[in-house]
Formats: structure tokens, C-alpha cells, sequence
């Protein structure tokens, strides 16, 4: 796959610059983003918050634990650690305005490398006008990249997990299963079944401007799928004190998109669907009346009771991924 681990010729090694080295090659490629008004450079930035509040969250990626240098770019895990983040603002149902980027990086890692994560931080971030503000560089055994994003809700109240009342209408935007699909194809090295599910899980496409949708249409909850369709309706479903019934029937085109792959590794394409994390779309709970922003459709309901149930048969409670349990 993608491993762009150039040859030494094609530039230095990270050890081999200072740290201010490394940030002037950083830095200018960095989206200075619409609502900075203190820019990288100072101790601290400083972002415009319109409506006096923000929303800020933050995600880490780990080398070897959510990519491999040997299947993902810099540039690739830059857009990935930018998306993961972003999908957790639009779950709030506000809109990115800054990113701050903390990195570890062993000495013996290209620069280039460094360079392509950069990129790929701005290749997420400029297209919704999202500035990268600052962060931190250390050296470690391997690569981390922590990213801390900030949102602004539009003067709208936030839309949490907890909101999901008996009778809501529950719907998904976004893509299901394909990012599993895709490491499963990585990981028995082939790749070459399908290269676009592959480019789903290393650079996932999050529907980030449909969760302000979703709040200006009146959603009542709203979270993004990370761990799990089953797992993350579970956390909604607690939160709410409600019970979350999916419908199977609603993810058949997801399903049937991962059938080839699932053929040919002999996997079940529904448990891609139902139990991969890392598509990060936005599944939200819309009451009676509410008309659904055009990236959403139906898939289930919220009714009185607990935990999840698909086709009304009640879901494994381990399902999907978690960092500490087996
Ligand atoms: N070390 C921590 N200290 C304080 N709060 C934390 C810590 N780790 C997680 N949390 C909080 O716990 C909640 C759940 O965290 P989690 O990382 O599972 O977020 P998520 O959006 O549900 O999932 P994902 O990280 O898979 O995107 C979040 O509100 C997060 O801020
Ligand atoms: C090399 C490699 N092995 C396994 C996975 C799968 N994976 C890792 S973390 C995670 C859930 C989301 O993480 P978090 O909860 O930390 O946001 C998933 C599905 C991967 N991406 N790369
Ligand atoms: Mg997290
Ligand atoms: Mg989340
Ligand atoms: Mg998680």
C-alpha cells in the first residue's frame, strides 16, 4: 500500500533539525483557519468564539494500535487524526473552528513524513475554513499524533447523547463498516480486492457539516460511530436511559457495498456494518415531525426500555472495539 517511507535521499531525518527546524517546515503548511486571531507562535492561540461558548474534544492516534506506517502516509494519518476529531464536533452538532496538533515522533522518522502529516491535517481542515493553531513536538519510541479540536454551536444548544427520547426517529449519515472492511483487507495483505474500501479506513470521510444539520433540524441526540454502530448506539441508549432499535434492512446497501471482501477473506460483511468503528458518521435521534437533513436516512427507533436491539433481537453487549477489554 501507501508506505511512504522515502529513501534518506529524499531528505532529512528528523533528528537531524531542532526543533524550530521542524516547525518552520510545519508551520507554513498549516491552515491558519477564519476565526484564529493569534496565530502559532505565541505561548497559546487565540480563537474567536462568536457566541461566548465553544466546544472543544480531543483523540489520539497511536502507531500500531490505529495505523501501521507500512499502510498509511503521513499524509493519511494527519487527514485521520483531522477527521476523528472533526466528527466529534459535528456529533455536538457545531462547527470546527481550530485544531491544535500535539506530535511524538522517533529522531529516525523522515522529515518528509512529518511534512505529509501536515498537509494532511490542512487537506481536512481548509475546505471548511478550520485553522491549526498550534501543538507540541516530542521525541518517543513511536508515532502519536493527540489532536484537540474546537467548536462553535452557532448560538444553537449543544446536542448530546442524552437527548434521545421513546418515539424519536433514529437516522445515520455517513458510511458504515467500510473502515473495518478495509483494515480487514490490510491486514491478511489484500489490498488489492478493493482499494476503495482500503482508502476508507486509511483516510475515512466524515459527514461533518451534517451534524450543524442535524441541530438546526431539531436533533435530539447525536454521536459519531467510532467504535461500533452497536457499541456507540449503546452509549446513546445509556445516556438517554432509552432503548435503540436498529433495523438491519437500512444498512443493506452498506452491506452489500463490502460483499466482494467479505467473500474473499470469508468474513461476515453485517459484523463490518454493525461492529467496526472508525467510519465516523453521525447517528442521531430526530423527534416525531422533524424533517432530516438530506445526508441522514432512517435507520430504527428510539423506544421505552434499555440497550440495543436489531430486528428487535437484543444486541451482543461486547461488541465492536475497546482499547482495555478483550
Ligand atoms: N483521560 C480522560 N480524562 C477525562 N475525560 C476523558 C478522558 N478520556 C476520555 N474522556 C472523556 O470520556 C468521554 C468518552 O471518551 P471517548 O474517547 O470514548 O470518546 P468518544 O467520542 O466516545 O469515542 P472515540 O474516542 O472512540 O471517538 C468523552 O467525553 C471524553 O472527553
Ligand atoms: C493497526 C490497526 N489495528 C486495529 C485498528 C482498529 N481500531 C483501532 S482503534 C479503533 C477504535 C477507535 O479508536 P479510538 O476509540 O481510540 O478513537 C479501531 C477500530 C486500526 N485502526 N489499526
Ligand atoms: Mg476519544
Ligand atoms: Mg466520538
Ligand atoms: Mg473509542
Amino acid at each position: 500500500m501507501t508506505a511512504d517511507t522515502p529513501p534518506a535521499s529524499d531528505g532529512p531525518l528528523v533528528r537531524e533539525l531542532s526543533e524550530d527546524g521542524l516547525l518552520a517546515r510545519i508551520l507554513p503548511l498549516l491552515p491558519r483557519g477564519e476565526q484564529t486571531l493569534v496565530p502559532p507562535g505565541d505561548d497559546a492561540a487565540v480563537v474567536a468564539a462568536p457566541d461566548g461558548r465553544f466546544v472543544v474534544t480531543t483523540d489520539v492516534l497511536v502507531e500500531d494500535r490505529h495505523f501501521r506506517r507500512a499502510w498509511s502516509s503521513g499524509q493519511d494519518v494527519g487527514r485521520r487524526a483531522a477527521v476523528q476529531n472533526l466528527a466529534d464536533v459535528a456529533a455536538m452538532g457545531a462547527s470546527p473552528t481550530s485544531l491544535v496538533a500535539a506530535l511524538v515522533i522517533p529522531g529516525d522518522l523522515p522529515v518528509s513524513w512529518v511534512e505529509g502529516l501536515a498537509r494532511g491535517l490542512a487537506a481536512e481542515c481548509l475546505p471548511l475554513g478550520v485553522g491549526v493553531v498550534g501543538g507540541d513536538l516530542s521525541g518517543g519510541p513511536a508515532v502519536v499524533v493527540a489532536v484537540t479540536a474546537h467548536g462553535d454551536l452557532g448560538g444553537r444548544a449543544p446536542v448530546l447523547r442524552s437527548g434521545a427520547r421513546a418515539g424519536d426517529l433514529l437516522a445515520h449519515a455517513g458510511v458504515a463498516g467500510r473502515s473495518a472492511a478495509g483494515l480487514a483487507l490490510l491486514e491478511a495483505g489484500r489490498a488489492d480486492v478493493d482499494p476503495e474500501l482500503v482508502a476508507a479506513h486509511l483516510r475515512p470521510v466524515a459527514p461533518v457539516a451534517a451534524g450543524p444539520e442535524a441541530a438546526s433540524a431539531g436533533a435530539s441526540a447525536m454521536l459519531d460511530v467510532s467504535d461500533g454502530l452497536l457499541r456507540d448506539a449503546g452509549r446513546m441508549a445509556r445516556a438517554s436511559g432509552v432503548r435503540i432499535e436498529l433495523d438491519s434492512a437500512a444498512f443493506r446497501q452498506d452491506q452489500e457495498r463490502l460483499r466482494a471482501a467479505a467473500d474473499t477473506l470469508g468474513a461476515v460483511a453485517q459484523r463490518w456494518v454493525l461492529d467496526g468503528g472508525e467510519d465516523h458518521g453521525l447517528l442521531a435521534a430526530f423527534p416525531p415531525g422533524c424533517a432530516l437533513p438530506d445526508a441522514f436516512r432512517p435507520v430504527g427507533r428510539v423506544r421505552a426500555g434499555a440497550g440495543v436491539h436489531v430486528d428487535g433481537e437484543p444486541a451482543p453487549a461486547a461488541s465492536g472495539w475497546d482499547h482495555f477489554a478483550g
